[in-house]
């Protein structure tokens, strides 16, 4: 049981939005997807759900290649800001219709959660402000237990108290009916704690996939005056450095023992943002000499 995907590219107005992709999303895991702008992360999970077409590769969902039988996309659910509800639809009736299509959509857990976020079931959806657009799209898919998730900005435009609490909601899916979930955000900070995996995109290219604990065990920041930064990183693999009134902060590989206790050196681990940072592509020259 997995989603897997295989030499998989795609082009778009002569651009080519992903190249060669080989993943595998395994089961009941739950997965960051990340990366910069424009890097593939919606393209990839657009293919997944099937809106649109590799121009080359497949993807198999639990062995099935989507091309050959679409019945086992009753397994994946897309949550995406594209326009897909007709334009009156109000809310009650986007819940129904999610009944009819997906055997194992939990309607009474999604009027539960529409309660619990003040939505009103005969509001239209095209008219709601963004953050309640958010939100009913977040309970629709945190009600649906279907054994693949694909999410696509879960929390956009909601300040801190509601995304978190939709993080919540979502692990307590999670709980209920354990599946894998794929989450694209850029509030990276937020989703460390909560993703097992992670997987990042730079120009439509796999460039990271692995367990997010082993990627950040190993990076470290080094802060400190120039002179004591600089000895202490000789022969150290530096991702970047920054430089601000003769202070160095530079972000480093360290394994266990290069770590001393020194008192010009403040040496910390860096968080999966952090790392984010240094380990994509440098588009503005941001990262100082290495
Ligand atoms: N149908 C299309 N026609 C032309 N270009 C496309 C098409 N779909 C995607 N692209 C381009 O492919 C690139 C990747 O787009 P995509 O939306 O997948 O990136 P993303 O990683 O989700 O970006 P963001 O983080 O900004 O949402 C962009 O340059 C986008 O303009």
């Amino acid at each position: 049981m997995a989603i897997e995907i295989r030499g998989m590219s795609k082009t778009a107005d002569e651009l080519l939005v992903l190249n060669d992709i080989d993943l595998t999303f395994q089961e009941k895991k739950i997965y960051g997807l990340l990366g910069q702008n424009d890097s593939g992360k919606t393209t990839l999970m657009r293919l997944i759900a099937h809106l649109r077409f590799p121009s080359e590769g497949y993807i198999e969902i639990d062995g099935i290649d989507i091309e050959d039988d679409q019945d086992v996309l009753k397994q994946v659910y897309f949550l995406t800001h594209d326009h897909i509800y007709p334009k009156r639809a109000r809310l009650k009736h986007i819940v129904k219709w999610m009944g009819m299509f997906y055997p194992n959509f939990q309607t009474e857990e999604c009027l539960l959660l529409l309660e619990k976020y003040h939505l009103n079931e005969k509001a239209i959806f095209s008219k709601l402000p963004l953050k309640k657009k958010t939100l009913f799209q977040s309970c629709l898919a945190f009600s649906n237990d279907v054994d693949y998730l694909l999410l696509d900005e879960p929390v956009f435009g909601l300040d801190a108290y509601h995304r978190h609490a939709l993080y919540q909601d979502m692990l307590a899916s999670y709980d209920r009916y354990p599946k894998t979930i794929i989450l694209s955000t850029h509030g990276i900070d937020e989703i460390e704690e909560l993703i097992e995996r992670v997987v990042i995109l730079e120009d439509g290219q796999v460039l990271i996939n692995d367990e997010v604990k082993s990627l950040i065990k190993r990076a470290y920041s080094v802060k400190g005056p120039e002179k004591e930064v600089r000895e202490f990183l000789q022969k150290k693999e530096i991702l970047g450095q920054e430089y601000r009134r003769g202070i160095i902060k530079a972000y480093v590989q360290l394994e266990a023992d290069d770590i001393i206790d020194d008192k010009h050196l403040e040496i910390k681990s860096l968080n999966l943002q952090e790392l984010f940072i240094q380990l994509t592509r440098d588009v503005y020259g941001e990262r100082g000499d290495k």
